[in-house]
């Protein structure tokens, strides 16, 4: 069984039915405590006021929830959501035209924000602070620039890289929201929740079991919980247990801290190939024919969440938790055997 794309990435992939287990409202929105409580206040002042929020900016790893927040600060504030990305404005007169057909305090999200033509973008920093489009209207010598005032609005941006948005850009947002990896209480929920919504009968060992493997991440959450699912109809199983849930994942490859067969050759590429490192992270990428980004922003973040790898200044390296997983003893180090146990595989 060779799929073209990792089941466990969490990547955005064209089949996910993302959208049938989006939360609708911040009140079903799981985690995220500090920045559901933030944007809850300045949601309710905004209305108060009946004015545009300021500008919001969503950071954080792929699938925890950017794109989901920014329709539900829309929806909250009870204005109109217009949706674009990054890459898709190629010329100023696109923004602009998106722009100048806001309705007033509606909302404009931005994907993938960082990909934005540094052309476009500079159209947009007066859009942000001023409402107002600085535009050039013909060619040569009879071209001029035209002004053009545009309705009150908020700008929501994501991004899985917040470090490569210029600094004017970032400064521009007065709402920086970072997204962080979910605990394995709050995925809990989040299973629990998605499968009543799949109508998959689970209990609560079985949705810990998910929680725990789903790398710290919503969408990885649901696209285990679908395979699962389908696991568990063919074996005719009534209820998903911590059993059923641990067969299927395992023979999709992920082990037991929810890593997957790429994140495992990721660290033992650099236990045995670079002897713990430091390597750097070109090197990595190449070894593992992944794009650097792909090595950065989807598989290093949640190594580096688990404690399993450090970035250093001179490259990657192997913690001691990474060693103890992968059951190796770090090069100059007398085997021990009575260390290891905790992360030692099952079966
Ligand atoms: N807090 C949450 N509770 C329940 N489900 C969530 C939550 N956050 C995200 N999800 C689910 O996870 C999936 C991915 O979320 P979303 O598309 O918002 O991620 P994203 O951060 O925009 O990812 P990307 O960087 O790839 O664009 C969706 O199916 C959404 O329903
Ligand atoms: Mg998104």
């Amino acid at each position: 069984m060779t799929d073209p794309v990792p089941i466990h990435s969490p990547d955005r992939q064209p089949e996910d039915p993302d959208a049938a287990l989006r939360p609708k409202s911040l009140r079903e929105f799981v985690g995220q405590e500090a920045a559901r409580d933030n944007l809850r206040v300045f949601i309710e002042a905004a209305r108060g006021r009946r004015e545009a929020m300021d500008h919001v900016l969503f950071f954080g790893p792929p699938g925890l929830g950017k794109t989901t927040l920014a329709q539900i600060v829309a929806k909250e504030l009870g204005v109109g959501f217009r949706a674009t990305s990054g890459p898709v404005i190629a010329k100023a007169g696109d923004l602009a035209a998106l722009l100048t057909n806001l309705e007033p305090n509606d909302v404009l999200f931005i994907d993938e924000i960082h990909r934005l033509n540094p052309v476009v973008e500079e159209i947009l920093y007066p859009a942000m602070e001023d409402r107002a489009l600085d535009i050039i209207i013909g060619e040569g010598p009879s071209a001029r620039s035209v002004r053009i005032d545009l309705p009150p609005f908020t700008l929501v941006g994501a991004t899985t890289r917040q470090g490569l948005l210029t600094t004017p850009l970032r400064d521009r947002f007065g709402i920086p929201v970072r997204l962080v990896f979910y605990t394995e209480d709050e995925l809990m929920q989040v299973v629990t929740r998605g499968a009543g919504l799949l109508g998959l009968p689970i209990d609560e060992t079985g949705a810990r079991e998910i929680a725990r493997r789903s790398r710290g991440t919503p969408r990885v959450a649901g696209r285990l919980m679908r395979r699962v699912r389908d696991f568990a109809q063919v074996k005719g199983a009534a209820t998903v247990s911590d059993a059923i849930a641990d067969e299927a994942l395992t023979r999709l490859e992920i082990d037991s801290l929810g890593l997957d067969a790429m994140d495992r050759r990721y660290l033992t590429m650099v236990a045995t190939t670079y002897k713990g490192g430091p390597v750097g992270v070109e090197t990595l990428a190449a070894g593992l024919a992944e794009p650097r980004d792909t090595v950065e922003e989807v598989i290093e973040p949640y190594l580096i969440q688990l404690g399993l790898i450090a970035r250093t200044a001179r490259g990657r390296c192997l913690n001691d938790g990474g060693w103890a997983h992968l059951g190796i003893t770090p090069p100059g180090q007398p085997p021990n055997d009575s260390q290891g146990g905790l992360f030692e595989e099952e079966g």
